[in-house]
């Protein structure tokens, strides 16, 4: 594997706040690196960083070896909202994201077509958002991610508003088409499970600024067993590392 992102010593600060101070860390092409820690701590600022939605305050970040200075289409951002525009079906709607890149109309639709059954929504590909489950809302938004082809997608929380079984069904279809497609993730969420379900690599940020406090490698082998025990001993010490005491785990393990 090779770096796709290479974050350097990168700080990042509104007015007199730094959020993000000294982030070094890079991401191997085809990788899946979760971003864990508690609210405030800069992960969202990170991923814009790397999106190119920010530019750091002094550091480096680079795709391929080349700066990040500007939002493109090789990085994707995936939200908790969809971002759906609701006037357009669910194929418009993924249409509408290849309009800047692909030109033909037939191909257009082609591609549309190709990740709405990826995501298993070839039967409601002419219903309107407003018509779909939030689960599916998040499956056509994923669908329309991926459909620009992109080598980077940036998830920021993007299950967080799904109830458990839409949360796990779409973690194990983002694995499934993240492995066909090679796609390299980078996701920040709050749900430790979530996290060491689907990541090679899980980066723990303290807040305070913003740094990594600890980078934990993910070697469990895939598909994981939620109540296998290796699966418990990660998730153990990820609580660890947040130092949280018996009296304040949550059950969901949620940070
Ligand atoms: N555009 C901005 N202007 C000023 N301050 C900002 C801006 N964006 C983020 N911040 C500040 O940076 C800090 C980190 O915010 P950020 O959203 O990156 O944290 P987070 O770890 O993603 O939090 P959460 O888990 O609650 O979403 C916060 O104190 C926030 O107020």
């Amino acid at each position: 594997m090779s770096a796709l992102v290479q974050v350097k010593e990168m700080s990042k600060s509104f007015h007199d706040n730094e959020v993000l101070s000294e982030i070094s860390l890079s991401i191997e092409k085809g990788e899946f690196v979760s971003i864990l820690g508690e609210s405030g701590c800069g992960k969202s600022t990170l991923l814009n960083v790397i999106g190119g939605f920010e530019a750091p305050t002094s550091g480096h970040v680079l795709m391929d070896q080349v700066p990040i200075e500007k939002p493109t289409r090789r990085a994707i951002m995936l939200f908790q909202h969809y971002g759906l525009l609701p006037w357009r079906t669910v194929k418009k709607n993924v249409e509408f994201a290849l309009e800047p890149t692909i030109s033909s109309a037939t191909e257009r639709t082609k591609r549309a077509n190709e990740y709405i059954q990826l995501v298993g929504l070839e039967g409601s590909a002419n219903q309107f958002p407003a018509e779909l489950s939030g689960g599916m809302q998040q499956r056509v938004a994923i669908a329309r991610a991926l459909a620009i082809q992109p080598e980077l997608i940036l998830m920021d929380e993007p299950f967080a508003a799904l109830d458990t079984f839409n949360r796990y069904y779409l973690q194990d279809e983002l694995l499934r088409i993240q492995q066909q497609e090679q796609t390299t993730v980078a996701l920040v969420t709050h749900d430790i499970d979530e996290a060491v379900y689907l990541s090679d690599r899980i980066i723990i940020m303290d807040r305070n600024p913003g740094r990594i406090k600890k980078t934990i490698a993910i070697t469990l082998p895939r598909p994981r067993d939620r109540s296998h025990g290796d699966f418990h001993y990660f998730r153990k010490l990820i609580f660890d590392t947040f130092h949280f005491g018996r009296n304040e785990l949550d059950s969901d393990y949620h940070i």
